[in-house]
């Protein structure tokens, strides 16, 4: 039985009205089919009452990537630039899902905004515009690159934390990544512990400490080249075994009730 893995979905306008849509990006979906080794399961942005309805039914949870931004208001931060695009909906639904995953041990592997997310639903706080800041490089989509260059392509290193579970993966200290972001980690919350670093100290990953299962997050997107990169899909076949021991044993309680 092969285990449920929610996909979070952004709340999007198009089609022939330009109504809204609950989507997820492929790349997620073949990550989940591909070396996560689950069934995705697209998790709307409903809000936060669904969470306790479908955490328990869920073995693994991606927070994913977006060009949308956390709200400030969830980390009392001053209002965004004009134009900059916000998803309430998404933040209403993912913060309390953050939370409650984490609780109830559901693994979380948490990507770019996801990660933003996860140290905002824990407290922390964010910088919106890092290439504005002294001494801190340009994490933005390159404009002047074309998409799958800009997906797969390498933009800077990361240091990672010896003896952890990513270093261990990428079988070195240091691994390039691609860089498709505007803001990033200012305060980090108390519950998460730095464990990668960009050289002009962005942090870059990150893990809940003392969490019950995988618990997860990077700034940069493995989903984009898994197929190339072994320690991309190195990190999706790690969650991906704790996915599958979950389901193992939510099948086994529910074969006993
Ligand atoms: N908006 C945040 C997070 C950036 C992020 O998730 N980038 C991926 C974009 C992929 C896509 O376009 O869907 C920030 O700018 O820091």
């Amino acid at each position: 039985m092969r285990a449920l893995v929610g996909i979070s979905c952004c709340v999007k306008a198009f089609g022939i009205f330009n109504t809204p849509n609950h989507a997820a990006s492929d790349s997620y979906v073949r990550v989940v089919l591909g070396p996560v080794g689950g069934v995705p399961v697209l998790v709307p942005a409903g809000g936060e009452g669904l969470v306790a309805d479908i955490l328990p039914r869920l073995d693994g949870l991606i927070l994913t990537g977006s060009r949308s931004n956390v709200w400030p208001g969830h980390y009392d931060g001053p209002p965004h630039a004009e134009g900059t695009p916000e998803d309430q909906e998404r933040d209403a639904t993912t913060l309390p899902l953050i939370r409650g995953a984490i609780q109830a041990g559901v693994p979380l592997l948490a990507i770019c905004r996801g990660m933003q997310e996860l140290n905002v639903a824990l407290g922390g706080s964010l910088d919106q515009r890092i290439q504005d800041l002294p001494r801190r490089m340009d994490h933005s989509t390159p404009s002047d690159q074309p998409i799958p260059l800009v997906r797969t392509g390498k933009a800077h290193a990361v240091r990672l934390a010896p003896g952890l579970l990513l270093a261990e993966l990428a079988g070195r200290q240091e691994v390039p990544v691609n860089s498709l972001h505007n803001q990033g980690v200012q305060r980090l919350a108390p519950r998460l512990e730095a464990v990668g670093w960009a050289p002009d100290g962005t942090v870059e990953a990150v893990r809940v400490r003392e969490a019950r299962n995988f618990a997860w997050g990077v700034q940069w997107h493995p989903e984009y080249d898994w197929e190339r990169d072994e320690f991309s899909r190195a990190i999706f076949t790690s969650f991906g075994a704790a996915c599958a021991e979950r389901a193992a044993a939510r099948f086994v309680l529910q074969a006993a009730e």
